[in-house]
This record gives C-alpha cells, sequence and structure tokens, in this order.
C-alpha cells in the first residue's frame, strides 16, 4: 500500500484522468461508491445519516455518499457547509444526481444552526474538506468541527478529517477528531505523525480504481504489511548449512552494560542468522557466555570496563552491528571509526555509536558498503542538530535528507517506524505496541536488523521485514499470554517463534 502527500495524489489523480482516461466523476463515484460498501457494515438499516459537504471533491465524494446512501433506503441529508456557488464541476454534477434522486439540501452560513440540524442523526459523516486544505479551518467549518468534536455522535470522516493537513510539517491545526475515517486511494502522510494519527480514529483504505503504475509513478513511501513480509522474506532451502544464513558480528558491551549485546546476539541468531560472533571484554564474555550458548565469543582489550581501541580482522563476516551498550569514550571512538573503515560489509551503528558517528559523519558518508543507522527520536534528533518536536513534525523529510546526504540508510524508531533508503524509499512498519516501549526492545532489533541483512533480500527490505517481525512478535505476545505492561525485550525475542510459525 502506497503512502502519499496531497501533491502527490493529485499527480497521481491526473495522471490516471489525463494519460489513462478515467474521468473525476468517474473516481468520485468510485469513491462514495466503495466506502458506502464499508459505511453499510458499521451501520443499522435504521441509522439516521447527516453528511456535512463542503465546496470542493470531498464534497463531491459526500453527495455520491449521500445518493448511494438514499438509493438503499436509509435516512440521509446532506448539509452544506459552503454556498451553493461554490459547488462546481464534478461535486455540482453528484449534488444534482442526488437532488434529482430526492435528496435533501440544507445550506447553511453560520456553525451555531449545525447542533439543531444533527440533532436527529446518529452517525455523521464529515465530507468537508479534504486534501485540498490549505491553512487553518474557516468558519464556518472551524465552528462545526468544534461542535462534532464534543459530539457523542458516531464521525465518519471521508478521506481525512476535515482540518487536518495530508501532509506532515503544520502541527496548529483545528481538525475532526474523527472515529473512524475512509482514505480514498492512499493513505496519507499524516495518518503516521504522531500529532496527527489519532485524528484519524480507525481507518480503512477504499481503493478507486488507480493502477499501481500511477502510485508507484509518483510515491516512494509505502506502507509494509504482512503481504510485503511473506512475498519478500526468502525461503529457506532445505539442504541449507549455517554458512548459508550469514556470519555476523555484534561489537559493543561494557562491564556496566553487559545485557544489551546478548540481546542482540541472541535475536540475531533466534531470527535466522547462521553464526554469531560477540565481540567485547573478557568480563563481559564471562558474564553473558550462560546465556548466550549458541554464539562464539572474541575477546577485545578493555579500559576501565569499556572497549579499548583495539584492531582485529573484520573481513570475515557478512554483517556487522556495532555500538549497542559500549558506552561513550574516546577509545569507543575509534572503535566505531575502525569498523566502519574496514568492514567491507553492511554495518549496522545503534545506540552508542550514533553519538560517535555525531563527531564526525563522514565516517558513514565515505563508506562503499551499505551503512545502516537504527536511532529513536532523540538520537535522530542528536544526528540532525534539532530538537525531538522538530524531528517529529517532519519525519519523513528529515529521515531521507539524512539517508539521502550521508548515503545511508535510516530505520527511525517509533510508534511508526520509518525505514528510509539512500535513494529516498521509505517504509512505514505496521506492527508493534506499547509493551516494546522498554529498555532492550532496540537491541532485540539490532539483532533481528543483523540477521535480516545477511539474508537472500535487499537491505531496504531486510530492515522492513526485521522491523515488520520485532513488532509482530510483540503483537502476538500481547494477544496471547502477555501485556503491554509486562512484556520483555527477551520474551520479543523468544517470540520471534511464533512470527516465523505464524508467517512462513
Ligand atoms: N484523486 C483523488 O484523491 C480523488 C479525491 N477525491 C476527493 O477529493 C478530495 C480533494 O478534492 P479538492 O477539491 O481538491 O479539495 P477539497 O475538497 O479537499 O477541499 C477544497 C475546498 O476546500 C476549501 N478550503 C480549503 N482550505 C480551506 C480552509 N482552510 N478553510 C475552509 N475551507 C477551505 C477550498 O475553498 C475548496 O473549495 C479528496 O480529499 C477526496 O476526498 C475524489 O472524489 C476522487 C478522486
Ligand atoms: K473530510
Amino acid at each position: 500500500m502506497y503512502i502519499v502527500t496531497a501533491k502527490e495524489m493529485y499527480g497521481i489523480d491526473h495522471y490516471t484522468m489525463q494519460e489513462l482516461g478515467v474521468e473525476g466523476k468517474l473516481l468520485m463515484e468510485n469513491a462514495g461508491r466503495a466506502i458506502c460498501l464499508k459505511l453499510e457494515n458499521l451501520i443499522e438499516k435504521t441509522s439516521r445519516i447527516c453528511v456535512i459537504a463542503g465546496s470542493g471533491n470531498n464534497g463531491g465524494d459526500g453527495f455520491v455518499i449521500a445518493r448511494t446512501l438514499l438509493n438503499n433506503n436509509y435516512h440521509v441529508h446532506v448539509v452544506q457547509a459552503v454556498p451553493d456557488e461554490k459547488i462546481t464541476g464534478d461535486a455540482l454534477y453528484h449534488k444534482n444526481l442526488y437532488k434529482n434522486c430526492g435528496g435533501t439540501v440544507t445550506v447553511i452560513k453560520e456553525a451555531e444552526i449545525i447542533r439543531e440540524l444533527v440533532s436527529d442523526a446518529d452517525i455523521i459523516v464529515d465530507a468537508m474538506v479534504g486534501i485540498g486544505i490549505r491553512g487553518k479551518l474557516r468558519e464556518p467549518l472551524a465552528g462545526i468541527v468544534r461542535f462534532l468534536n464534543q459530539t457523542e455522535k458516531f464521525v465518519v470522516s471521508i478521506d481525512i478529517p476535515s482540518g487536518l493537513p495530508a501532509d506532515e510539517g503544520l502541527t496548529d491545526f483545528t481538525a475532526v477528531e474523527a472515529d473512524c475515517t475512509f482514505i480514498v486511494g492512499a493513505p496519507k502522510t499524516s495518518a503516521f505523525l504522531e500529532h496527527s494519527a489519532s485524528f484519524y480514529g480507525e481507518w480503512e483504505m477504499v481503493s478507486i480504481g488507480f493502477p499501481p503504475l500511477a502510485l508507484r509513478k509518483y510515491s516512494k513511501r509505502m506502507l509494509w504489511n504482512e503481504g510485503n513480509f511473506q512475498e519478500s522474506m526468502p525461503k529457506r532451502k532445505l539442504n541449507s548449512h549455517k554458512g548459508d544464513h550469514g556470519r555476523g558480528l555484534v561489537i559493543g558491551g561494557s562491564t556496566e552494560m553487559p545485557g544489551s549485546i546478548a540481546m542482540s546476539v541472541k535475536a540475531a541468531l533466534k531470527a535466522g542468522s547462521g553464526l554469531i560472533t560477540a565481540a567485547t571484554t573478557e568480563k563481559v564474555i564471562q558474564m553473558i557466555a550462560p546465556v548466550s550458548m549458541e554464539s562464539t565469543f572474541l575477546a577485545l582489550s578493555e579500559k576501565n570496563g569499556y572497549l579499548a581501541n583495539h584492531t582485529f580482522p573484520v573481513d570475515s563476516y557478512d554483517a556487522i552491528a556495532i555500538g549497542i551498550g559500549m558506552g561513550r569514550y574516546e577509545e569507543t571512538r575509534d572503535l566505531v571509526r575502525y569498523v566502519l573503515e574496514q568492514a567491507k560489509c553492511p554495518v549496522i551503528i545503534d545506540a552508542d555509536g550514533l553519538y560517535h558517528i555525531k563527531s564526525d559523519l563522514s565516517m558513514i558518508k565515505k563508506r562503499s558498503d551499505p551503512t545502516i543507522v537504527t536511532p529513536h527520536p532523540g538520537e535522530m534528533a542528536m544526528l540532525l542538530d534539532i530538537s525531538v518536536p522538530e524531528l517529529l513534525k517532519e519525519p519523513f523529510r528529515y529521515a531521507a535528507e539524512f539517508a539521502g546526504k550521508y548515503n545511508v540508510y535510516v530505520v527511525l524508531k517509533g510508534k511508526y517506524t520509518i525505514i528510509t533508503a539512500p535513494d529516498g524509499r521509505q517504509a512505514v512498519n505496521t506492527t508493534g505496541n506499547p509493551g516494546l516501549a522498554k529498555g532492550g526492545s532496540g537491541d532485540v532489533l539490532t539483532g533481528i536488523s543483523l540477521a535480516m541483512a545477511m539474508q537472500d533480500q535487499s537491505i531496504f527490505e531486510a530492515l522492513c521485514n526485521a522491523c515488520f517481525i520485532h513488532g509482530k512478535s510483540a503483537d502476538l505476545l500481547v494477544a496471547n499470554e502477555h501485556s503491554f505492561y509486562d512484556l520483555l525485550a527477551s520474551d520479543v525475542i523468544k517470540g520471534i517463534t511464533d512470527v516465523y510459525r505464524t508467517f512462513s
């Protein structure tokens, strides 16, 4: 499923109409009809429905919905929140069809009377504004939105909750807080931003006839779901041996933080790596060996419980993860630099490793093999020299700019984890839950990512699948024996079993 900006949606729309010859009226009919098929499952046959229509094509969708419901014997009424002369083009065509079928319309000039007009309605369909919103909502629409947000009635928004921007970048808006939203054609980026996603309520996308070639042409962003996971995950050959599944190295750990590297190692093995070596201090090896029985160890020299600068061969690995629990010292920074310069395989940089590259980002830019950074918002903001709120306003743009500028893959972790490739392709992960907001969760994701980077798939797919597995494991655990409260990172490692058993 593609994710679009308003501009991209208009591009897709224009292409479908001009190049492929599909008329706008037909797209609008498709949208309204597809939405009604879904809506009728949500409402009673006796429900009274009030459609609030605006001036643009979003209002046009509202008129198609009103006509379809009317023709299916529902009790429906349209409140038009703009003067008659504002309804033009395809929207006017569909308004006329609705009226020709016996539909009724009340035109309102002031927001106040909306209370009275919807007093007997059970369901309110919000078709005031969609992706055509410019700036903050004006009156009387803003007043209607304020009313809708304090009413108990069930509010269904069409395409976008009216007033909400389709794109990232704006946080000051008045918008409908919908109970549910039927998104037209493709979800918009605002459905995946922390400050705006909740306005959509539950959402579902309806297809209205945009061909995949049009979507592909305009959007580089997608939602990574079960279908993508199942299609792209390499199948295991029955006659394969451990050498086929990757030899990985995890570098990190300190006496203060021995557990994190153990988690990454375990997760990497559980997710399907053939061989994993943990490169850490002698003391950490002693501490984690009893719980990391399946891995091998490489003892590196230490200084005050942390890894010291060290040169050792890094060329016999298929992928490397570095940074976990390693601390932020000059010696550990030199170690990160050494590995980034020497390793001729994909390198994943996490946790303290991210602080080290910040001091000299040319460390990552110079590399010719894939480099992957896996920051949470605080780390990403640190890398970009901006605040976390600034980052969260436009995470898609910031991640894409960083990935392009430094030629790296970025896994920006969060409720909506965004995976970005250096060429600008982006995916939003669909799995995961609040149970993952706990220490160790990131270490597990790094381990799974390491395993995925060594399987037969592109790095972009590998990272999308790693995030999918990590979140899905947590989802299955919470759906069965665990809760958001008690879920531990070590449970998530165990849960990988169920993900594989369910989906492969
Ligand atoms: N290709 C598609 O995606 C299709 C989408 N459909 C629906 O059409 C809308 C987009 O339609 P458009 O006419 O371009 O814009 P809107 O209806 O969203 O809004 C424009 C309308 O709103 C007024 N307006 C703009 N800003 C404000 C404001 N701040 N305050 C008040 N009023 C405002 C402006 O004057 C315009 O009149 C899309 O979301 C889908 O729902 C098609 O039906 C099918 C194809
Ligand atoms: K709307």
